[in-house]
């Protein structure tokens, strides 16, 4: 029975006997192969669906890990900014933990599952006018100010080491490692634990280092443009972010892997958001979408080597942002009386 990361983990993670065992079951995510995209680029390509975790995203990882070891340092209150996925599993562990949660979001940009996973799990929630990096620049200070406080956002090493454990997943469910990883990359935590993840595995199991492939959104791609992005715009909200905390480590896994971060533009990500779902019937939030987009652009440039085996990281759950979804979708559901001659011909007409 899987029973979360600690537990099936723990010899790579920083745990001791006084690490609390917690776990919502988090991890053991499916790995979906994708026929039709896998047809259109001429790859072996698999989605790595991180919104089969407890609260719908790959924060669960991480967040396991951070809260544990706040608990075990006696924390008696949690703290973070962000966009809404880290709050909304910050405030699930917390809960689970039995500490307080003070969550601090950009005023507005949050999709509205996230915020409703923040207020249900008990956080207390603080809208500030401005966007994630001042968010992360207040929670910062607020968090070296008092010793009860921890701040559980990915400047936090526990949450990489948590969060590399889809490394390892990946290279077990693939049994070894694919060519190329391709992720969205909004604060660069993730693609940092991703590359740590599988130089340990490469280090203790001799598998081989993938290609890691990261993509921002256009209008918020400080690491493609080499320059903080002051106002960062994008309609995959969760990768809304113009000065990334994890931006050199994240260039460190671009070079030593021979790999790339490029951009995609809102258009391409809802594209591959509305292809997967149509074609491969996976829904996946916004910016999760990014790197389907970013593999579709490279194999439109003819830069995506064919036959190589290519696994991309699906971030979070679909429903984490139905807004978006409902937008997309021109023709509002035909809402028919209870009628069963106008829904006979309602069909016969489609
Ligand atoms: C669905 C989804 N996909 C990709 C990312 C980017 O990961 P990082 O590059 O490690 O930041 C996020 C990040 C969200 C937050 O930063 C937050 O929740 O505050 C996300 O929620």
């Amino acid at each position: 029975r899987w029973q979360g990361l600690i537990h099936a983990y723990k010899t790579f993670l920083p745990v001791t006997d006084e690490t609390p065992l917690l776990t919502l079951n988090e991890g053991n995510t499916p790995l979906i192969h994708l026929p039709y995209l896998s047809a259109q680029m001429d790859i072996e390509l698999y989605a790595k669906y991180e919104g089969a975790n407890p609260t719908g995203s790959f924060k669960d990882r991480g967040m396991v890990m951070a809260v544990a070891k706040a608990k075990e340092a006696g924390r008696k209150v949690v703290i973070c900014a962000s966009t809404g996925n880290t709050s909304a599993a910050a405030a699930a562990y917390a809960a689970r933990a039995g500490l307080k949660t003070i969550v601090v979001i950009p005023e507005g940009k949050i999709a509205l599952g996230k915020l409703a996973q923040a207020m249900i799990y008990g956080a207390d929630i603080v809208s500030i006018k401005g966007n994630f990096d001042e968010a992360l620049n207040i929670v910062r200070k607020v968090a070296e100010k008092s010793e009860d406080i921890e701040l559980v956002n990915s400047v936090n090493p526990y949450r990489i080491e948590g969060q590399k454990t889809a490394a390892f997943e990946i290279v077990d469910q693939l049994d070894g490692a694919p060519d190329v990883l391709a992720i969205p990359v909004g604060n660069a935590g993730n693609i940092t634990a991703y590359w740590q993840g599988f130089n340990e595995y490469h280090e203790q199991k001799g598998t081989a280092l993938p290609k890691m492939f990261g993509f921002q959104a256009e209008g918020a791609s400080p690491i493609v443009q080499n320059k903080v992005i002051e106002q960062p715009e994008t309609i995959a909200t969760a990768i809304r972010i113009g000065n990334p905390a994890s931006w050199q480590r994240a260039d460190e896994a671009r070079d030593l892997s021979g790999g790339l971060i490029d951009s995609v533009t809102d258009e391409e990500i809802l594209a591959a958001y509305q292809l997967m779902t149509s074609k491969e019937g996976v829904f996946a939030e916004p910016a999760s979408n990014a790197s389907i987009a970013g593999l579709i652009k490279l194999h439109k440039q003819g830069k995506l080597q064919s036959g190589q085996k290519v696994v991309a990281v699906l971030t979070g759950n679909g429903l984490k942002d139905p807004q978006t979804a409902i937008d997309q979708v021109e023709q509002v559901p035909a809402v028919l009386d209870n009628d069963e001659e106008a829904i006979i011909n309602y069909i016969e007409r489609q």
